[in-house]
């Protein structure tokens, strides 16, 4: 056991982050208005390069005049191999207004990358006396940033979260699937006749889960592709929950109640978070350590984990 405390993730709701591309001005209200926790405008994948500076455009505009209400605001950059991050940057952060929250770096792979962006927004906020500093947040979708995952989290005091990509994260590993998330057809191993489906994302996930908790940094799962599939969705997403995910993209907004309902704490998950606490209370009060509740052991350690249930779901009502 370290005898460094593990540092607290921020105290934000992060159940859903809702995607829509910058060129899309249209949709700007709708996502304003959806109950997602985090907005992600998005200058990178979803927009094609003519588009770029008229996305960047819209999005500068609608930061400022869309009521984002109590949504985080976050803005997807282009990648650091691309000719158009450092404008991504300049631009919003000389001319959008303070309401942004968070500029969101894809296709990380070291600490180095988030240094850079970070050395340059640090530079505009000091010259145009912006007095909110932006918050990042990055996507783990290449094999260099699995690689590296530990110093990725710990690289910013800036960095607030931390998304599994699927979809470049499958490319860049070489995976055979064009599936972004969710169950492979062909990721299962054969017992006595019958197959039994495997998670190919769930090593990738918690190599995420263990970075962010070491760094104080919230673990997000990525997008599910296959927006007709809510069981899916579902089942990915309760994977992700049980690992010690916080919440999960939306690419359409029928995934966003999906998404608020896995993880919003169930009253039944809090009652028994609660009920615990109550026995561990009484087990203290008898000076002892450990106790049964519904005939299972608790003992000191079932305290933290039943806090992390009703420490969420306090933060949640809150808002
Ligand atoms: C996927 C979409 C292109 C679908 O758009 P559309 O064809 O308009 O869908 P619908 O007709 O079903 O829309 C129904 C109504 O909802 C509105 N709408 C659509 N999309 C959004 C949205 N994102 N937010 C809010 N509202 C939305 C429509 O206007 C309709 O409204 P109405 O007419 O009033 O009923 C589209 O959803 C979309 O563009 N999604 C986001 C795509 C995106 O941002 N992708 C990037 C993130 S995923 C990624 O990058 C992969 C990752 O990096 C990785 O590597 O894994
Ligand atoms: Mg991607």
């Amino acid at each position: 056991m370290s005898f460094r405390i593990q540092p607290a993730a921020p105290a934000c709701p992060n159940r859903c982050q809702l995607f829509g591309p910058g060129s899309r001005p249209a949709i700007f209200e709708k996502m304003a208005a959806s109950a997602a926790d985090v907005i992600n405008l998005d200058l990178e994948d979803s927009v094609s390069p003519d588009d770029k500076p008229a996305a960047r455009a819209n999005i500068i505009q609608a930061i400022g005049d869309v009521d984002w209400g109590r949504k985080t605001l976050s803005v997807r950059i282009n990648g650091l191999d691309t000719p158009y991050w450092y404008r991504d940057v300049v631009e919003i952060l000389e001319q959008a207004s303070e309401r942004i929250d968070r500029i969101m770096i894809p296709k990380v792979g070291n600490a180095a990358d988030i240094y850079a962006v970070d050395a340059l927004a640090t530079a505009v906020e000091r010259a145009t006396g912006r007095t909110k500093p932006v918050k990042f947040e990055v996507i783990i979708e290449s094999a260099a940033g699995i690689a590296h995952v530990e110093e990725i989290a710990a690289a910013s005091p800036r960095l607030e979260a931390m998304s599994l990509g699927a979809a470049d994260f499958a490319a860049s590993m070489g995976m055979a699937t064009t599936g972004i998330g969710g169950t492979q057809e062909p990721y299962y191993m054969l017992h006595e006749g019958q197959k039994h489906w495997s998670d190919p994302w769930h090593w990738a996930q918690a190599a995420i889960v263990a970075a962010c908790r070491t760094h104080g940094v919230l673990p997000v799962d990525g997008p599910f592709g296959d927006f007709s599939d809510d069981d899916g969705f579902r089942a990915q997403a309760r994977r992700s929950a049980v690992l010690g995910m916080v919440g999960k993209w939306a690419i359409h907004p029928k995934q966003v109640a999906l998404s608020n309902e896995v993880f919003t704490p169930s009253d039944e998950a809090v009652t028994e978070a609660r009920e615990i606490l109550a026995a561990m209370e009484d087990a203290r009060a008898r000076g002892e350590g450990a106790t049964v509740y519904k005939g299972r052991l608790v003992d000191i350690a079932s305290i933290k984990q039943a806090e992390v249930i009703v420490r969420n779901a306090d933060m949640i009502a809150a808002q």
